[in-house]
């Protein structure tokens, strides 16, 4: 060989090594380019917090307790911003008026829920209140609009609530320190009567023990923040960490429950033993027209069942709870609304839902206590599945899109003397908050305790009657008081702050005094629970 091929021969190896250089540092640069773009605010955002590279906001997210984390940026930023989480984008409402053009108006668009996947994981894909727009969501909610609908309230479920309702004064009246405990077993044992045909009779029940044992951990579960964002980096799946175990926890005390109820609604029906609530319907429907006319996985039907529960009974409990610690601490609401009930009802009865519109103060309390202390802070988040633009700025496809429940309730602007529980403030609101939800004029909102839009709550009209009723009757029954230190005999006051921190916040548990208005009063109370019993033995006492 030459020298002079050989020197070409180097020549060429070097020209080849320095190509590699250059394509490897090419590579580099726009890999390191595009990683610094990874939670970037695009300047035709929502304003929001300043973002740092790849994390964007990701590290200002608190793993508990973002619903008041919202309200500080709102203050901040306004009453629409936006932040980054790595590549996902949240947008952040906390004005009526933005809601209502969004949320409502262009409700085919900001309807859909962002992936969730540990709580997917937990559900098998299945879950109501989670799953994406599709056939399987709708037909869910047609079912649930239509089993808890008006109508089908006031001519059919009311017995099943009313009874419970004289249920719960009664328990209350014999154990006050277990406010807490029987203010989550009336809504369960309204929800399972209604839904499996068996009721929560008392604190060891199937139904109430091994529901609330479940939601507990559910609960911290599926708090926003409460887990690593594996929605962006599928790789942290396989982060260690608390949130790890807690889900596979979930997943099977969920399943089991969920299982267990089934078997005992079958096993119910084998003996002949047939129900007037929604499983026994379905189950009837399917045996009729054969397996396959149920278009959802067997596991799914189970299980929509006990999603309806789980949605129904801990918010109504909490915002219970809320209405009653709010009484004992605001005695002159308790004598305004009970000068308006005497006016109605004499001793010998309790006040029903029949007299609705002869107690408008008694929706006042309810609505004042979903404005005061909503259970659902930051409600349930939405999906834009389009581009969108609102006042110059862009919602991008894919959104998460947040209503600052807690933020737009704690506005001053919007609920004068925010920090007092005050009914008043809605003697103005006399219809019940579905009417308020579903109006076009979104100034004139209640409050947004339900959510809005297309996913707004199906369970509304349950709820707002659930709530109205035992109101209602406690007024009439007893006067709430705070309770007494038992050494000192001075009066312990209730402390109003005194919430837990998880996607549904309720207050921690209290004691209460609870003094019947009257002896006549006492006698009907204990005459109504008699019939009540009797009337719900048809779910089993
Ligand atoms: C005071 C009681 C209640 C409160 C405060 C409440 C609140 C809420 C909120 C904030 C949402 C999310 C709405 C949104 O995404 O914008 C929701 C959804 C839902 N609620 Fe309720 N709720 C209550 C009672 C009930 C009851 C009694 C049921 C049924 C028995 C129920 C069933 C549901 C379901 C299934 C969803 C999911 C709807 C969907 O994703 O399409 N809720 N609720």
């Amino acid at each position: 060989m030459s020298t002079s091929s050989n020197v070409f021969g180097l020549l060429r190896q070097q020209n080849a090594k320095t190509a590699i250089s250059v394509a490897l540092l090419a590579i580099v640069a726009v890999g390191l380019y595009r990683l610094l773009q990874v939670g970037k605010r695009d300047p035709r955002l929502p304003p929001g917090p300043p973002t740092i590279p790849v994390l964007g906001n990701a590290h200002m997210i608190p793993t508990t307790g973002l619903g008041l984390k919202f309200q500080e940026w709102a203050q901040q930023y306004g009453s629409i911003y936006s932040l980054k989480v790595l590549n996902s984008t949240f947008i952040v409402l906390s004005d009526p008026q933005i809601v209502g053009q969004l949320l409502d108006k262009k409700g085919v668009i900001y309807s859909d829920r962002p992936p969730n996947t540990v709580a997917m994981h937990i559900t098998d894909g299945h879950h109501f209140s989670f799953e994406q727009q599709g056939p399987s969501w709708k037909l869910k909610r047609a079912i649930a609009v239509r089993h808890f609908s008006p109508h089908k309230l006031d001519t059919h479920h009311f017995k099943v609530q009313e009874a419970e309702a004289v249920v719960f004064m009664n328990n209350l009246l014999d154990d006050p320190d277990r406010v807490f405990d029987y203010a989550r077993l009336y809504p369960v044992s309204v929800a399972c009567s209604l839904l499996y045909g068996h009721r929560a009779k008392d604190l060891n029940s199937f139904w109430f023990r091994e529901f609330y044992h479940m939601m507990e951990k559910w609960g911290e579960v599926l708090e926003p923040g409460a887990n690593p964002p594996m929605e962006d980096l599928p790789l942290l799946w396989y982060a260690p960490g608390v949130w790890r175990s807690r889900m596979h926890e979930v997943k099977k005390l969920r399943s089991t429950l969920w299982s267990k109820a089934r078997k005992i609604v079958d096993e119910r029906r084998q003996r002949g033993d047939k129900r007037d609530c929604l499983i026994d319907e379905k189950l009837d429907e399917v045996e009729a027209q054969g397996k396959d006319s149920w278009p959802l996985p067997e596991f799914a039907f189970n299980n929509l069942f006990g999603e309806l529960v789980e949605a129904g009974a801990d918010t109504t409990a909490n915002q219970v709870l809320t209405i009653i610690m709010a009484l004992a601490k605001y005695p002159e609401v308790q004598r305004k609304a009970q000068a308006e009930i005497d006016a109605v009802c004499g001793p010998d009865r309790a006040p029903t839902f029949a007299d609705f519109d002869k107690l408008p103060y008694i929706n006042c309390i309810v609505k004042e206590g979903l404005r005061w202390r909503p259970t659902a802070r930051t409600a349930i988040p939405h999906r834009v599945t389009k581009d969108d633009w609102y006042n110059g700025h862009l919602i991008p496809k894919g959104s998460t899109v947040f209503i600052a429940v807690w933020a737009m309730h704690q506005n001053e602007e919007l609920y004068n003397d925010h920090l007092k529980f005050n009914p008043d403030r809605f003697l103005q609101h006399p219809k019940l908050a579905n009417e308020y939800a579903s109006s076009p004029d979104y100034h004139g909102r209640d409050h947004f305790g339900y959510g809005a839009g297309r996913r707004v709550c199906p369970g509304v009209h349950l709820a707002e009657r659930n709530m109205w009723r035992i109101t209602a009757k406690l007024l009439w029954a007893f006067n709430l008081k705070e309770p007494l230190d038992p050494v000192t005999g001075k009066v312990v006051p209730l402390d109003e702050n005194a919430y837990n921190s998880c996607i549904l916040v309720s207050p921690l548990p209290f004691k209460l005094r609870v003094e019947p208005r009257s002896e006549a009063v006492l006698q009907t109370v204990k005459r109504e629970k008699a019939e009540a019993l009797a009337f719900m033995s048809q779910y089993g006492n």
